[in-house]
C-alpha cells in the first residue's frame, strides 16, 4: 500500500484526491489547519492532525498549500527530513522552483516539482513535471506513473513552467470564462440561461473532441465553419477587430508575471 499525504486540502488537493481515489493499493491522507477534517470526510479519506503525522505516514508527501505558506511549513519539514531524507516531496506550488524548495527544505531533499491542473479530478488533467537531480530513475518513473494516471504529463525544463502554468494550470479558468461569455451572450439574445449553458457546454465539448483528432489545425477548423460570405465570418471579423488574440496574450502575460513573483 502506498500512502500519499497532502499538506493543504484546497481545490488542487481535492482534484488530485478525486483523480487518484480509485487507484488500487493507494491510501490518501490529508492535513489542513482549518478545512482538513471536513474535506477528508467529504472525500472519504483520512484526516491527520499535523504536518508531522502526515510526513511520518506518507510515502509521497504532496505540498498543496499556497506558495506563501511554504515559509511556515518548511522548518517542520526540514527537521523531519533530517530523520527521513529519502522521503519524496512533491510540490504543486505554482511558481516555486526546485532550488527555492531545496533552499527551504534542504539541498538533498528528494523534490519533484509539478504543475497539475484541476482537470485531474476527471482524469483529463495536464501536469508538467521536473525532478531534482537527487531523484533516481525508479522514483522518477513511479511518480511519473502516478501523474499520467489522471491525465497527460510531460517532463519539462523548469524555465517553461511559467508559460505552462498560465496555459495549462490557469487555462481551465480562462476556458470557463469563454464558455460563460458565450452563454451570457446567448441569454442576452433571449435564450433561457439553462438552455444557453447546456448548448455552450455541448458545443465546446464537441469542438474539443473534433480538434483533438488533429485532422485540422484550429485555424483550418475555424475556416471550415466559415461558409464563404456567411454569418460565422462576420462574427470572426468582429473577434479579430476587437482584439481577441491580443486579450488572450495579455491574459497569459499577466498570469506569468504574477507566477514569477512566488519564487
Ligand atoms: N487551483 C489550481 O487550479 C492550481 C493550484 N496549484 C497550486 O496548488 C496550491 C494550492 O492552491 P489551491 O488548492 O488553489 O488553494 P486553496 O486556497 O483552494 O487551498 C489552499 C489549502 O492550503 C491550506 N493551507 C493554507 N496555509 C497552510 C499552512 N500554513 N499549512 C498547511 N496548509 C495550509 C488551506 O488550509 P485550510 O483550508 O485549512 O485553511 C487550504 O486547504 C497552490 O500552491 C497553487 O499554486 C497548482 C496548479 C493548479
Ligand atoms: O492561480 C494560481 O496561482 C494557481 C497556479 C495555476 C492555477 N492556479
Amino acid at each position: 500500500m502506498l500512502t500519499i499525504g497532502f499538506i493543504g486540502a484546497g481545490h488542487m488537493a481535492q482534484a488530485m484526491i478525486k483523480g487518484w481515489r480509485d487507484l488500487a493499493e493507494v491510501r490518501q491522507i490529508v492535513y489542513a489547519p482549518n478545512s482538513g477534517a471536513a474535506v477528508a470526510e467529504q472525500l472519504q479519506i483520512e484526516a491527520v492532525a499535523s504536518i508531522e503525522e502526515t510526513f511520518m505516514q506518507s510515502d509521497l508527501l504532496i505540498l498543496a498549500m499556497p506558495p506563501k505558506a511554504l515559509a511556515e511549513v518548511a522548518p517542520t519539514l526540514q527537521m523531519l527530513l533530517m530523520l527521513a531524507p529519502q522521503k519524496i516531496i512533491t510540490s504543486v506550488l505554482g511558481g516555486v522552483s526546485i532550488s527555492s524548495l531545496q533552499a527551504a527544505l534542504g539541498s538533498q531533499a528528494q523534490i519533484v516539482r509539478t504543475l497539475p491542473n484541476v482537470n485531474v479530478a476527471e482524469k483529463e488533467g495536464y501536469t508538467a513535471i521536473a525532478f531534482a537531480g537527487t531523484l533516481d530513475a525508479a522514483t522518477r518513473g513511479a511518480v511519473f506513473g502516478l501523474f499520467t494516471y489522471f491525465g497527460r504529463a510531460d517532463e519539462l525544463p523548469e524555465e517553461q513552467f511559467g508559460a505552462i502554468s498560465a496555459l495549462a494550470g490557469s487555462g481551465p479558468a480562462f476556458v470557463a470564462a469563454f464558455v460563460n461569455a458565450l452563454s451570457a451572450a446567448a441569454v442576452a439574445q433571449g435564450i433561457e440561461s439553462e438552455v444557453a449553458d447546456k448548448v455552450a457546454l455541448q458545443m465546446v465539448n464537441g469542438t474539443m473532441k473534433v480538434l483533438s483528432k488533429h485532422e485540422q489545425t484550429p485555424t483550418e477548423f475555424a475556416h471550415s465553419v466559415m461558409t464563404p460570405g456567411g454569418s460565422t465570418a462576420a462574427g470572426w471579423s468582429t473577434l479579430e477587430s476587437e482584439g481577441f488574440a491580443k486579450t488572450i496574450a495579455k491574459t497569459i502575460a499577466a498570469t506569468m508575471q504574477k507566477n514569477s513573483e512566488f519564487d
